[in-house]
């Protein structure tokens, strides 16, 4: 049984290929093996492989960039996601696709629900929602996860540009006022593979098809998220440069960067964790795992 991961090399898709790697025949073609900004190539390889469940990692996550490059990250973000969903209806397979915080408007505390209004700030955001809208309308069995500020033990991402600022400066400076909640793509790769389940043939997603946010209990702001970094790299006993004192909070507006990002990104999580019938582990926990991790790698 073939599993199609595409963005297989990157944060979440390495993830999905270690958890998803015992279920089936794991398909993860590199950008040179399948180029995801051809829907020619694409249909080709579908038609090759005939894979009996899609997960869709891929996307065109460069913030700041995509304000320079929106057809870039249109075709990634948008017209990817369509085409996948377009297929898995046609064959009738599951879908399994990733979305973010980004689609919202930031305005307000209040949690967003999976309902709530979208107002996507950047370009990256405006072509998340339009691959999420695609995927709704497909006809294909979906599931959307939402999820943020996504980290793992590999990759580039802010707990790793934090570990090595925190070795080479004394001093940094880091927004306080967006509030979220930091995600390992571990546990979106495990929440993942526990709301597939896996008959002989085919794969059928066995929660309620719709969108799901999919993040840690708890929340804090990127300042907050680097002191906790910091504090528990040096109990496991890293050499840091910087001090908890010389980590200043600063507002947005003293962080200027091309795209705009959202200050409100809460989202409530009751939909997922009533689904499974699980508590989702707070983002604290999920740090601890996630540093270990890497610092043993
Ligand atoms: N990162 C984050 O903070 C968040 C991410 N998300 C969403 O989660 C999902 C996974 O994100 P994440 O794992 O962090 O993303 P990464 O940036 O780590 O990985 C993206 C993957 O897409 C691949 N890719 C990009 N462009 C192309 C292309 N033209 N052809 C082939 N492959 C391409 C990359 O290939 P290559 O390895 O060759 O570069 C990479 O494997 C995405 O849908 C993202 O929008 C949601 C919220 C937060
Ligand atoms: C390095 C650094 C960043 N920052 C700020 C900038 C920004 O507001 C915040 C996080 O920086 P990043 O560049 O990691 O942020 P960004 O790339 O916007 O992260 C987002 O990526 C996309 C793909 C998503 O879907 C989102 O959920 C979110 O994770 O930290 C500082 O304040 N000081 C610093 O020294």
């Amino acid at each position: 049984m073939n599993i199609l991961i595409t963005g297989g090399n990157g944060q979440v898709g390495f993830e999905l290929q270690r958890q998803f790697a015992p279920l089936g025949t794991i398909l993860a073609p590199t950008r040179h093996e399948l180029d995801l900004t051809s829907a020619e190539a694409i249909d080709a390889y579908l038609q090759q492989h005939q894979p009996s469940l899609l997960l869709n990692a891929a996307a065109y996550t460069a913030v700041d960039n995509a304000e320079s490059e929106p057809e870039q990250a249109k075709r990634l973000n948008a017209e990817l996601p369509a085409q996948l969903a377009e297929y898995a209806a046609k064959q009738d397979i599951p879908l399994v696709h990733y979305s973010t915080d980004y689609v919202y408007p930031g305005n307000g505390e209040t949690p967003w629900q999976e309902d709530s209004p979208t107002g996507p700030l950047s370009v990256y955001g405006q072509t998340k929602l339009e691959g999420d809208e695609s995927v709704v309308k497909s006809g294909a069995s979906y599931l959307i996860f939402r999820t943020s500020w996504v980290y793992a033990a590999r990759g580039n991402n802010f707990m790793k540009t934090m570990l090595r600022l925190g070795r080479e400066r004394d001093a940094l400076n880091i927004v306080n006022d967006q509030i979220g909640a930091p995600t390992p793509a571990r546990l979106i790769a495990q929440i993942t593979a526990l709301s597939c389940t896996i008959h002989h043939s085919p794969f059928t997603i066995h929660i309620p098809p719709g969108i799901y946010h999919l993040a840690p209990n708890g929340e804090t702001s990127w300042h907050g998220f680097a002191s906790e970094i910091f504090n528990q790299a040096r109990k496991a006993g890293q050499p840091l440069a910087i001090t908890p004192e010389k980590t200043a909070g600063i507002l947005t507006s003293e962080y200027p960067t091309p795209a705009q990002r959202p200050l409100n990104s809460r989202m409530a999580l009751g939909k997922l964790e009533n689904a499974l019938g699980i508590t989702l582990p707070t983002w604290q926990s999920q740090l601890a795992l996630t540093l270990i991790e890497h610092l043993e790698s």
